[in-house]
């Protein structure tokens, strides 16, 4: 929901952009109070929101000079397909609250930046129209829901779209305080539909290790879990044969008081000892934040509110003006850094 009518097809000057920050002040400028505060706030006491970034910012980053960055590549190979670059699309709700195009628009987007895009279960667009929309590769991310028929028909209709990966998202058993969301009167208004997730609440019993065997069963794609923070949880996801795991927090979003997920990175990283990819999100803004990230374990990033404030800004452009700019400083901290190649990113990077 946007201020001054905002249309679709509205051109927008995004030559001022030059950080993510800049976007979110666009963003803010434009979106309904309603719609930032339901992007831009965490859980409760927002400490782990704030976590997020200040844990991200005071690792000191230890550069080498004379090393050959003639040539920086920055390509990964996740599942079975090269990326061009580390860093995704994280799966968020309700991209129409954000711009009148919603997910065709993150889709474009993230098809002019060569980016993946995780398409969230509360899609306010169906996932057929987003999958003829997209140029690039589309992963899903699902919320169980109680009516496990109704899951595994999502499931199936996801992979026959070609939907590459399913991210289960485990940490959500229920939403958490989210106060600021409260007090903004937070709704989806009448007219916008979430087709695959009817019902504007999560009406799901809490997931078990059963209910990931059961997906498993019958998945034809990549199984992933998104929102793994313990390194017992991990060693789980490892012994139940999942494809990979996201070390998340929910951006801040749920249980307040939960360590950065930085900060979390690194000890299951030790603990999964390169069995299965390990992919990161919460509090990225900077290609510094990606080069940090990658040295303490993880294969990849998701980015997940920069992503909603582009969209907001400018549609198509705005998603991959955040994806670009993420990707150019990535390439920046790299050749500052003396690391030609992601596989030369380690701790000794790390002050
Ligand atoms: C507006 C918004 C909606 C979100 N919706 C979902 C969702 O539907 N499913 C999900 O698994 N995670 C959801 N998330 C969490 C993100 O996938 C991701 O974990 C988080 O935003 C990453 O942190 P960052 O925003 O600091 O980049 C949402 C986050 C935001 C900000
Ligand atoms: C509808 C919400 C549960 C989507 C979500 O995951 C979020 O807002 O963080």
């Amino acid at each position: 929901m946007y201020k001054d009518g905002l249309k679709s097809g509205d051109q927008v000057d995004l030559s001022g952009m030059l950080n993510l920050f800049d976007l979110e002040k666009m963003a803010e400028r434009k979106m309904t109070t309603m719609a930032y505060e339901y992007v831009a706030s965490g859980a409760a006491d927002e400490w782990t929101l704030r976590w997020n970034r200040e844990a991200l910012d005071a690792i000191k980053l230890k550069p080498t000079v004379l090393s050959d960055v003639s040539q920086l590549d920055t390509r990964v190979t996740l599942f079975g397909h090269e990326l061009p670059y580390p860093i995704l699309i994280a799966p968020t709700a309700y991209h129409k609250l954000m711009h009148p195009e919603g997910e065709l628009a993150t889709a474009r987007g993230a098809g002019a930046a060569s980016a993946v895009y995780v398409v969230s279960s509360f899609t306010t667009t169906p996932l057929s129209d987003i999958a003829e929309a997209a140029t690039q590769p589309l992963w899903f991310q699902l919320y169980v829901r109680d009516d496990r028929e109704f899951t595994k028909d999502i499931v199936q209709e996801a992979e026959a779209h070609g939907y590459r990966v399913l991210c289960v998202t485990v940490d959500t058993a229920v939403t958490g305080v989210r106060n600021r969301q409260q007090r903004a009167n937070f709704t989806l208004p009448d007219d916008m539909q979430t087709p695959h997730m009817p019902g504007s609440l999560l009406e799901q019993k809490p997931l078990t290790w059963k209910d990931i065997e059961w997906l498993q069963s019958f998945a034809k794609t990549p199984v992933l879990l998104k929102g793994i923070l313990n390194p017992d949880d991990a060693e789980k996801a490892v012994q139940a044969g999942v494809s990979g795991i996201i070390v998340s927090n929910h951006g801040g979003r749920n249980l307040d008081t939960v360590p950065a997920t930085i900060e979390a990175l690194p000890r299951i990283a030790e603990k999964i000892d390169r069995r299965i990819p390990v992919l990161m999100d919460g509090g990225i803004r900077r290609g510094t934040d990606v080069v940090k990230a990658i040295a303490l374990g993880a294969s990849a990033v998701l980015v997940g509110k920069p992503v909603c404030f582009g969209l907001a800004s400018a549609g198509a452009e705005g998603v991959a003006k955040v994806m670009e700019i993420l990707r150019n400083e990535l390439e920046l901290t790299m050749a500052l850094t003396g690391r030609a190649s992601l596989a030369h990113i380690d701790r000794s990077v790390i002050w």
